[in-house]
């Protein structure tokens, strides 16, 4: 298998300077050019594991490998989006794109030819003279997207890339993400609090538990020939995964704030009005 975690465990010291495994033991393999999201409650650790095929974070135990070799560090071939564009606001947008072309010493020609490439392929090549704060949100996106690709990673680690978006950005970019998928092959490991968002992305969906993070279920999404997911079929995979994420949250309340707690089951609910979809 292509991105294989076996047996993955994190470790972080508490308040109590206790070690507490937050996650794990991980098991789950992604194949090459798939794409693939993690849903999960606040704090079962979805982060933790993309910083760690990341190579940011080191792993306490068990082994992560990529193409058969282990991951012990960060590299080009595995780059991170972040909920935050993160742009150096003193750069243009080519400046910004080409930057880490810069520190991998291609030559500044070559360097923005890719670059526009890639700034053409989310749509904002009229910008690249600009700066960030010259650009909405989505667009910002776009660019951390762009300076993502030009790396021409093997694996995309998207950390809730969207969660600060407005529902409209942020159904335009689903779009163009899944396009940008199809078109570089790259492989997309996406992390999210929005089932819809899993649901409607990715080809498999795993769906985390919590204290410690472990995979609760793993579900593929079957689409028609043309890519599309029925509307019916979103919905009742979307309802699925709300199931086993409510028992999640149920747990985590009765540790909390004990026995008395009834949970209420109407706080977690499918929306009428086709809205972005359910959040957790
Ligand atoms: N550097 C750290 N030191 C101590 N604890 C940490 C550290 N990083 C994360 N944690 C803890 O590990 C757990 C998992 O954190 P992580 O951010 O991976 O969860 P998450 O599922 O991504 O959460 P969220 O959805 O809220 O972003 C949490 O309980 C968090 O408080």
């Amino acid at each position: 298998m292509y991105l294989k975690v076996s047996g993955v465990e994190k470790f972080f010291v508490n308040d109590q300077q206790e070690a507490t495994r937050v996650l794990g033991p991980i098991d789950l393999a992604i194949e090459k050019g798939s794409f693939v999201s993690i849903v999960g409650p606040s704090g079962c650790g979805k982060s933790t594991l993309l910083y760690m095929i990341a190579g940011l974070e080191e792993v306490d135990q068990g082994q992560l490998t990529m193409n058969g070799k282990q991951i012990v560090r960060p590299g080009v071939d595995r780059v991170v989006v972040f909920q935050e564009a993160g742009l150096f606001p003193w750069m243009t947008i080519l400046e910004n794109v080409t930057y880490g072309l810069k520190i991998k010493k291609i030559a500044k020609q070559a360097a923005e030819k890719k670059a526009m490439e890639y700034l053409k392929m989310v749509h904002l090549s009229k910008y690249r003279d600009a700066y960030p704060h010259q650009l909405s949100g989505g667009m910002k996106q776009r660019v951390s997207i762009a300076r993502a690709l030009v790396m021409e990673p093997e694996v995309l680690l998207m950390d809730e890339p969207f969660s600060a978006l407005d529902e409209q950005t942020r159904m335009v970019l689903h779009k163009e993400l899944v396009d940008i998928w199809r078109k570089t092959g790259v492989t997309i490991l996406f992390v999210t609090h929005n089932i819809r968002e899993a649901v409607l992305l990715s080809e498999k969906v795993y769906v985390f538990g919590t204290r410690p993070g472990i995979i609760k279920a793993e579900i593929a999404i079957p689409r028609l020939t043309n890519g599309i997911l029925p509307d019916q079929l979103t919905l009742q995979t979307e309802q699925r995964i709300l199931t086993i994420l409510q028992t999640e949250i149920e747990k985590v309340l009765k540790e909390e704030l004990g026995d008395d707690y009834r949970f209420e089951t109407e706080l977690l609910h499918l929306d009428a009005d086709h809205d972005m979809g359910s959040y957790i």
